[in-house]
């Protein structure tokens, strides 16, 4: 499978090059970043030491040579990448988060063209998590306040991380509810006491830290934690793979890693 990476020159793109360059099923066959990037006209595996024979470009209309994108870099960057996917039939991967409503519908439409996995997180330890917080919100429907912690390094441009969003539209969907109809997104200065039934998000951002999650479920007396922590990029890279390998099967449609992860 011929595999275009985007953002090659980001953190997850040099983790996505080095992983393809590892798996011998996939070849490594373009490599974009933003028009404007220091990183254009190097080799993608510079970083590594060795050539890959692909230098990064800016130029869309190379996905003609890819049979799927693997995108992470910004959403105005992934819904341009997306429009060059469609013209040139190339399937798309979208790790990629921050995105606005429209943004999720341009992906929607655009999945009706060729096929797409679109994931906040695509380690599977926080697919499983996914499934264990629908199972504890189902179990823990009253008397309980739930709240989305999130941490992450001090260059994550995005808050709250796509993963905690995730995490709180598991819990939401769970009790019948619209994460934005019950969301706490911010507290300060005299809040009053805390409603009952929303969910509360808080975010730390510094350092290095990969990706941390915690969703507390406090009661009276006693507290559920349930936690995820990410100590390394490359299960989002293998994760990645795995959905690029899944769209191989698929001419369109829009899917999930719970997709990926049940096959
Ligand atoms: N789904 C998942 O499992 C994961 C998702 N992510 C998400 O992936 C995204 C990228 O994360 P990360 O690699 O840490 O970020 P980085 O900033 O390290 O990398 C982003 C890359 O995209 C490039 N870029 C920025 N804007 C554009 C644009 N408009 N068009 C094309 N390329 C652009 C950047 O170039 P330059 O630096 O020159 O601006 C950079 O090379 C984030 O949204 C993050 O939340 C991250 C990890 C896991
Ligand atoms: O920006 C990151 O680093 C990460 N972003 C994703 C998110 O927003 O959830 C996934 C992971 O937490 C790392």
């Amino acid at each position: 499978m011929r595999i275009a990476i985007a953002g090659a020159d980001g953190r997850m793109g040099r983790m996505l090059i080095e992983a393809v360059t590892q798996s011998p099923d996939l070849e490594l066959t373009v490599a974009l970043d933003r028009s404007g990037s220091a990183a254009l006209g190097q080799d993608a595996g510079a970083f590594l030491g060795h050539n890959t024979g692909v230098l990064i470009s800016d130029n869309l209309n190379a996905l003609a040579d890819a049979d799927c994108l693997i995108d992470f870099t910004r959403p105005e960057g992934t819904l341009a990448h997306l429009q060059a996917c469609i013209k040139h039939g190339t399937k798309c991967v979208i790790g990629t988060t921050g995105f606005d409503e429209q943004g999720k519908q341009a992906i929607q439409a655009a999945s009706q063209k060729i096929a797409v996995v679109f994931a906040p997180n695509m380690s599977v330890g926080v697919n499983a998590t996914l499934k264990l917080l629908d199972i504890a919100a189902k179990l823990l429907n009253s008397g309980y306040d739930v709240e989305v912690f999130e941490a992450h390094h001090r260059n994550k441009v995005d808050a709250p991380s796509g993963t905690a969003l995730a995490m709180g539209e598991a819990v939401a969907n769970a009790w019948g509810k619209k994460l934005d109809d019950i969301a706490d997104w911010a507290r300060h200065g005299e809040t009053g006491a805390r409603e009952t039934g929303n969910i509360g998000f808080s975010v730390v951002r510094g350092g290095d830290i990969v990706g941390d999650h915690t969703v507390y479920f406090c009661g009276t007396g006693e507290r559920i934690e349930i936690t995820h922590r990410s100590s390394s990029r490359a299960t989002y890279a293998q994760g990645s793979l795995r959905a690029a390998r899944y769209l191989a099967r698929k001419e369109f449609g829009l899917f999930d890693m719970q997709d990926v992860l049940a096959t």
